[in-house]
């Protein structure tokens, strides 16, 4: 049986990657992160059984690549770590690839297969770009390793097609694949299955409104365990905003975004061609934008430190509401559980209340206490913070986990 496998999370903010033990279900060896690559202090975390390190990075990291190469040498050089005492020891990389295209599951990467995820690059443009580079670098320089994609998008095949078609030209759609696509679904497919397992329930009996909110944020509606709409789109641009994603605008504010731009003459869109648009409506936008911080936890707080910051978090939350109460309608009110995940859904009790109390008409309720304990325990992947336990519909938080998803599908699928 082969002996260690390397999960690999590049995300938008942060890269994250685990060591496993190839057993069913997979052990955790060792894990390590570098989070706040959009903004600094940067911060490298490390884990490896009991022994934890948390400190300040004084090298400059500017992008997930460097990062990766970051998190391997400081890795590679922890003598404890004896089961990836050298790159001989791992047999299987396992790499999270935000958008896959038409791809419906995961996929061995072979000439053919990078071919194809790098024509669809430009349709994940904080994300896939850095994705592959690691699956590059890791095919280069781990030779034996077999490296395997997993993709965002996947979870998503179930979306129905009045769901993910958008009403415009189908010839012109279907030649450029423009439909919505959905992502964050390793997340998602991580937390449905922890969310039965709590309830007791089988995943195909299953209904929840789950929130994946990070610095990308989305929200999905699953029934009976499928995805049934989302609200990220052909680009995890839609939607909800995120550190420095927009989300959902009029598209029209493209054209109007710099008074010269709104003339709409030929020559006054020199400055603005539509991948500077996507560069600001991506990198320049969200509660950055409007801030000055990508850091959530300090927009966050019960005494704001500007006007803006708390306009900031109310944006989020009116926004977040007004998918639930969609999703709620999509679900026909039959909903098991709302569930908070991603880095500020599991940490930000001051979100998750001010979300569920604007949802209380839906019958969601919030014990304060738990609240605010949220999910400390790291074997806990889903703490129940509902008024009334046991009582449906739930408010719960799931401590998602990105690698040990891809893990757990390279253990018992490869
Ligand atoms: N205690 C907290 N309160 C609010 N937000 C937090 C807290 N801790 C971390 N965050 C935010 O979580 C976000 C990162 O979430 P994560 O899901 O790890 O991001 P990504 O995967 O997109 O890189 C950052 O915006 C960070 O500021
Ligand atoms: C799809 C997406 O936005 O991912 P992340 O939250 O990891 O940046
Ligand atoms: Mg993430």
């Amino acid at each position: 049986m082969p002996k260690t496998l390397l999960s690999v999370n590049a995300g938008s903010s942060s890269v994250k990657i685990t060591f496993y033990r190839f057993e069913r279900p997979p052990k955790a060896i060792a894990d390590a992160q570098v989070t706040g690559i959009t903004s600094s202090p940067q911060t490298f975390k490390y884990k490896r059984g009991s022994r934890e390190t948390k400190e300040q990075i004084d090298e400059s990291i500017n992008s997930p690549q460097d990062a990766f190469k970051f998190l391997l040498e400081r890795c590679f050089s922890d003598p404890e770590l004896s089961e990836a005492a050298s790159t001989e020891d791992i047999a299987y990389v396992c790499h999270r690839v935000v958008h896959g295209g038409d791809y419906s599951d995961a996929v061995e990467i072979n000439e053919e297969t990078y071919h194809h995820l790098t024509k669809i690059e430009n349709l994940a443009p904080l994300h896939n770009f850095p994705a592959l580079e690691i699956v590059r670098t890791c095919v280069q320089e781990l030779r034996h390793v077999k490296s395997i994609t997993y993709f965002d998008s996947a979870f998503h095949k179930t979306l129905p097609k009045h769901i993910r078609t958008y009403p415009i030209s189908q010839d012109i759609a279907n030649r450029n694949g423009l439909r919505k696509y959905g992502f964050h679904g390793i997340s998602y497919s991580f937390i449905l299955r922890s969310l039965a397992e709590y309830l007791g329930k089988d995943r195909q009996e299953t209904n929840l409104i789950v929130m994946h909110i990070g610095s990308g944020a989305s929200i999905c509606a699953i029934k009976n365990g499928k995805s049934v709409d989302t609200s990220m789109g052909l680009t995890p641009l839609a939607g909800l905003p995120g550190a420095t994603r927009s989300g959902d605008i009029d598209p029209s504010l493209v054209f109007h975004y710099t008074n010269e731009a709104g003339k709409l003459s030929p020559t006054s869109t020199k400055d603005m061609h539509i991948s500077i648009a996507e560069e600001i409506l991506n990198k320049r936008s969200g509660w950055k934008a409007l801030t000055g911080t990508t850091d959530f936890s300090r927009i966050a707080v019960e005494h704001p430190p500007s006007e803006n910051h708390k306009l900031a978090f109310d944006i989020v939350v009116d926004r977040i509401i007004g998918f639930i109460g969609s999703y709620f309608v999509k679900l026909d009110g039959q909903v098991d559980a709302l569930v908070f995940a991603g880095g500020i859904g599991e940490k930000s009790a001051l979100l998750r209340k001010a979300v569920v109390e604007k949802c209380r008409c839906l019958g969601f309720t919030i014990d304060e206490g738990k609240n605010s304990g949220g999910a400390k325990d790291e074997d806990d992947a889903v703490v129940d913070i509902s008024k009334e336990p046991g009582k449906s519909p739930r408010v719960m938080i799931c401590q998602t986990n990105e690698q040990f998803e891809m893990a757990y599908h390279t253990v018992n699928e490869f």
